[in-house]
Parts: C-alpha cells; structure tokens; sequence
C-alpha cells in the first residue's frame, strides 16, 4: 500500500513528461551551441507540459536554424535521422520495469546503444595480476553485493549474504560494490559520486601491481642494453602518465646514438633475442606501420608490451599529460572511466576505429578545460564527477558536431577550432570523424584512426540516456528499492578477478614516472630542448606541405573575433567583470580575454545571470549541483530534468514495427 501511495507523484510526472516535447528537449540540451544565447539544460528545471503540438514546429525551425548558419560549432545531430515515440517509463519498482523500457528503448538490443561486449571477460580476466585475483571472504559479505541490479530481491535478513560463489558470480560485473551501499545517499549525484569513487579505487594500481610493472621495465631495460649497448628504454603512454587500467599495456621507446633502430631488421634482431631469452611471448613485428613497432607479451607477468624505436615525442607527451593531471581534479577519474566503458564495448581499440588512450585523454582535459560551469568556478570537480561524466556523455554523444569542429591546443591550452580552419585535415569522406589536434604536433590528428565515430558517439548518446534514466528511477525510488543498487552499473561493467580498493600508488615509486622526470631534467640541464632534430620526430609530410604550426598560429582563441564574437562583445562591454568577482584558479594558463573567447564560442554571453557579482546573484540561478550552494531539492530537480529523456526515447524506425 504505501508502495502505491510513494509512487503516485511519479506516475504524475511520467504523464506529464510524455506530453512534453522530445523535440524541445533536444533543443534545451544544446548546452554548447555556439550561435543561440546560452541555454543551459542543467538550470532546464521545470518539465514542460505545454509544447507537444509544437514538436513538428521546432523539428522543422531547427533545421532550417542549423542549415542556415554558416559556424555552426555545436548541434544535435541524432534529432533528424531518428522519431521520437513515447514509451512506458521506468517505475520505481526496480530493475525489471528498468529492463522493460531499456528493452522497449531499444538500447537493451544494442541497436540505440554500443552494448557491452560479451567477450571481454577473458581479456579482462587476463588484466588481473595473479597476485591480486584473491579477495577476502569478507568482500563478499555486504548486503549491496547480493542486491546487485542482475539480480532479484533477497531476504531482509540478509541471510543469503555469505560467503558462497553465488554471491561472487551475482557481483561479478559490478564488483566495486563490495561493501560498499552508497543508496542511502539522498541525492543520487553524490550516490553517482561515490561509487565513481569507489570503481576509481577500485581499479586503481596496487603496491604489487606498481612492482610488477617497475620490474618489467626493468629486466626489459636491461635485456636491451645487453643487445645493443648505445641504447637506451624510455617509458611513455599511460604507465607514464598513472592513466593505466590493470590490463593496459606498456607502451616503450628505444633509443640509440645512431638514431637508425627503425630499420627492420633490427625488429627481427630485438624480437628473436627477446624470444631467445624467454623474455617475450606473443611477438608481433610491425614493421610497415607509420611507426613500426613490436608487440609481446611479457611472459613473467603477461604484461603487454609496445616497443617503438627512436621517436621520443611520447616521452614528451607524457610530460604535459602529467602537468593536465597536476592542474585539472578530476581529470584522472573520467578518463579512467571511459577508458573501462570503452574497453568494455571494444572501443577503444584504434585498429578496429576505436578512441585510443591518447585521444580519450585530450578529448576528456579539453572538456574539462572549457566546462563552462568548471571555468567559472561555479562546481567542484571532485564532488560532481558523475555529474560531469553524463555531461561528457551528453556533449560527445548528442550534442557535439563532429562535421565541423576539431579539437586543438594552442600553447598546450586546449580550444575548439572549426575544422574547416585545419587545412591539413583530409575531408571524411562522407562519415562523421573526430579531430584532435597532437599537443606536441599541429599537423598531427591523434584521432585519425578512430573511424568508428558513430559507434563511439551512438555509445556515449546511450550512456547519457541509461544513466538519466537510472539516475530518475533512483531519485524517486524508496531508500528499500533503492539498496544494492548501482548507478554506474548501468555503463560501466568489469569482468575478471576480484581486486581490492586500493590505490597504492602513495606506497611504491611509479619507475616510469620518475624515469621520465629524470629524462626531462637531464634534458633541460644539458639544454637539448632546442635541439628539436635530436628529440622529437621531423615534421610529417602534412606539416612539410601546409606548415602546421602557421596553422595553429592561424587559429588563436584571441585572434580575430567572428561576427557572433563581436556582437556578444559590445553587448559585455558595460557589464562588470565577472572572472573578477571569481575566486582565483589555480595554475590554469588561459588568460581572461582567452576565457572570454571560449565562453562566447560556447553560447555563454555575458548578459546571462553569470556575469552579475556573486553577491546578488541568487541561489538558484546558480549551478544546481553545486553541493555548497544549492538545496537538496534542486540538486533533485536537476536530475530531473535529465530525466525528461524518459518522455519519449528514440527508437530507429525498424525496430518499431
Ligand atoms: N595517433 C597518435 N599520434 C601521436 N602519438 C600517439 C598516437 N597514438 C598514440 N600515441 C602515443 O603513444 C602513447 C601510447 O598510446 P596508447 O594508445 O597506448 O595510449 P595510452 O595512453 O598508453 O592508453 P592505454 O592505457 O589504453 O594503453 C600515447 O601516450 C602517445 O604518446
Ligand atoms: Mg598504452
């Protein structure tokens, strides 16, 4: 009975969200267009009965909206290829209303969304360092770990939270539950929050996983310079940055004085010794590739392991990679989750047109770098993680136009460039590519082999739809329905031998890290900076034909401003200074009128409610999320209003028959 009377008020909601337009939805979420004033659908608050007659209205205004301008930097581009049909909602009965209308969305069948992929538990079973497969009995004995969203309700009295493999397999996909219930949490931002948290400690290295990987580069190091005695190992990629899952590789590089290792038969030299002395299984050559490179897998430890040779650039790479993670919270966290939630769809993987880690970093710093609400301060990084990952889901997955804009750094500070300002990049030939500019190579896009950008984009657009919805169905659920529940569960799965939540990184010395901060203080103190032949790589063929750096140069936030720049500039010119009414960031490199430029190429115009002093702001404009300054029921209302996805959901027409 009292079942019925809680869910009441939802079921209103539910009837009111499906008059609501999905169209007009659509367009509230275009929280970065570059050419409308600023709408911000974090502050969309209020479900909106009123505009289900004007859906075919705005449909058509925003086509011809889109058509008609010429920068068009950020759009909604899923809106015309897909209808729009309203569905049963999710109740608050848990998971099995949930599974009927992901079923009914057709994100459960994989045809509106990257499912998880079912042959990944090997792989990741294979990222478990032996050492670290065995848990405690003990954490297996939380009432969250029967109660996990695979499976249906237990007893109350907890009688069938032992010790037993059941409990194991029940757990199994969303194993940083262990002892850990975050549903009592009323918000379900901080519920999201905190099992981010948990899954970062989750998967984050151990004391003797550190080991490990400290010792392999070693033996390897050593193995090398018996070889060949002028050379010289360097680590770079994600062991050199402390952006690795357990089951990443280490990606190295060999030097040598005479600087010609990149013939190949020193590949074969290098792959028959190492083969020889039963250092190396699994032995790839990959002599032909733009950077050849040996594959192996380290037979101790069944690391996997990328050698190239002579290019240094990624050392360099690795360097500023650190000093992002140095000056962006929250940098570490969201990369690491996407990396697992691409991984587990087999995403991540560039051979088969996936993002590789490189890219998933720059795409992810660049989004936190020019988060509106991060820029001005407005939300804490750490305390609004998942809030900041179904925005990255929402931006990448619905809402960013890969058509036309690029990703680029200027000065090593990340901005949003038209791509038709990067000449050397070759036209997509019909589908949609990502551009990311290399940090260390204007001419260079990072991302050129990640074809599959319509899967990748269709996986975040479903990520930011199951997340709203979970995220909706927990905010009304009764604490009860709520308990062994996962938010996260519902994008991100892990599979493989259970770990413990412990980030040991304090307790051992990451060798490459040190290693590579040696490398570059040996190299300022001996000044080979300037020596650009001798440390990084020539510029490329696409860099020789159109001059990459005049490129970057060319596109400069501060440079001349667009015709919507100007207009939002003399609308500001009177009004007070807002980054002066700002507490001071940190480190952060950008200058204001940089700030300003990116804030008008994100639709902030400084006539919005940001731009009056703090003080006479009031509360509720402000950032619903932000934990110090917001009520309880406006952090609800947020959720809320990513919930209005549950009005009506897209389905491709012919699953719909
Ligand atoms: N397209 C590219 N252009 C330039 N450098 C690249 C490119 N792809 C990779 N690299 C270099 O190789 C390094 C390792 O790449 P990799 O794809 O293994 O990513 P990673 O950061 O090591 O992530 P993972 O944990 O998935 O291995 C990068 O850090 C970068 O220095
Ligand atoms: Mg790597």
């Amino acid at each position: 009975m009292g079942k019925k009377g809680q869910r009441k008020p939802f079921k209103k909601q539910v009837r009111r969200m499906r008059k609501s337009s999905f169209n007009k939805v659509q367009r509230e979420a275009q929280v970065f267009h570059s050419e409308v004033d600023h709408f911000n659908n974090y502050e969309s608050l209020t479900l909106d009965v009123s505009d289900s007659e004007l859906a075919a209205e705005s449909d058509s205004e925003f086509a011809s909206q889109s058509s008609s301008e010429s920068t068009v930097l950020f759009k909604d581009t899923n809106q015309k290829k897909q209808r729009t049909v309203p569905v049963a909602v999710v109740g608050s009965e848990g998971d099995s209303d949930d599974e009927d209308a992901l079923r009914i969305n057709g994100l459960e069948s994989n045809s509106d969304f990257i499912a998880f992929s079912d042959s990944d538990s090997s792989s990741e079973a294979e990222d478990n360092f032996p050492s670290t497969a065995t848990a405690t009995d003990d954490d297996y004995t939380d009432a969250s770990v029967s109660r996990s969203p695979s499976t249906t309700a237990v007893d109350d009295d907890n009688t069938a939270l032992d010790k037993d493999s059941t409990a194991r397999s029940r757990n199994s996909e969303y194993p940083w539950l262990l002892n850990h219930n975050h549903s009592t949490q009323r918000d379900v931002s901080k519920w999201l929050n905190l099992e981010i948290r948990d899954f970062i400690a989750y998967i984050s290295p151990s004391k003797q996983e550190i080991e490990t990987r400290n010792n392999t580069i070693t033996k390897l190091r050593r193995a090398v310079k018996r070889l060949w005695p002028d050379s010289s190992l360097q680590v770079f990629g994600s062991y050199a940055t402390d952006l690795y899952l357990p089951g990443s590789d280490i990606d190295c590089v060999i030097k040598s004085e005479s600087g010609n290792l990149e013939h190949r038969s020193y590949l074969y030299e290098l792959s028959r010794y190492l083969k020889s002395n039963r250092i190396a299984k699994q032995v790839e050559v990959i002599a032909h590739a733009r950077v050849p490179i040996i594959k192996f897998v380290d037979v101790e430890s069944d690391l996997h392991i990328d050698v190239s040779f002579e290019r240094v650039n990624g050392i360099q790479v690795a360097k500023i990679i650190r000093g992002w993670l140095d000056d962006t919270p929250g940098l570490r966290e969201l990369v690491l989750i996407v990396k697992q939630f691409l991984k587990s769809r087999r995403l991540n993987d560039v051979h088969t047109g996936g993002l590789g880690g490189m890219s998933i970093v720059c795409l992810i710093y660049s989004f936190l770098y020019l988060h509106p609400r991060l820029r001005s301060d407005e939300i804490s990084p750490e305390d609004n993680l998942g809030v900041l990952l179904m925005d990255f889901f929402e931006l990448y997955g619905k809402n960013f136009s890969f058509e036309n804009v690029a990703l680029a750094f200027h000065d090593d500070i990340p901005t949003y460039m038209p791509k038709s300002h990067w000449r050397a990049l070759p036209p997509s030939r019909g589908s949609i590519s990502l551009a990311i500019q290399d940090p260390l190579d204007a001419s260079n896009n990072i991302s050129r082999a990640s074809y599959n950008v319509t899967g990748i984009r269709k996986a975040f657009s479903g990520a930011f739809d199951m997340l709203a919805n979970k995220c909706y169905e927990m905010n009304e659920a009764t604490f009860k329905d709520r308990v062994g529940k996962s938010i996260l569960g519902r994008v991100i799965k892990y599979k493989g031998g259970a770990r413990h939540f412990r980030d040991e990184r304090e307790l051992v010395k990451n060798r490459a890290i040190v290693e590579n901060e040696a490398y570059h203080r040996k190299r300022s103190r001996t000044q080979m900076e300037d020596d650009d032949d001798d440390m990084f790589l020539g510029p490329s063929d696409d860099d020789l034909l159109t001059g990459g750096q005049n490129e970057m140069d060319m596109y400069h936030l501060s440079g001349p401003a667009t015709k919507k720049q100007k207009k939002a500039k003399s609308k500001t010119k009177a009004l007070p200074n807002r980054e002066a009414n700002a507490p001071p960031k940190p480190k952060k490199k950008a200058s204001r009128k940089h700030t300003h430029n990116i804030d008008e190429l994100m639709g902030i115009s400084d006539d919005t409610e940001d731009s009056e002093p703090a003080k006479t702001a009031p509360a509720a404009k402000k950032h619903p999320l932000n934990a110090a300054t917001v009520d309880a029921q406006t952090r609800r209302d947020y959720w809320l209003s990513k919930g209005q996805t549950l009005a009506s959901v897209t389905i491709p027409s012919k699953k719909h028959t």
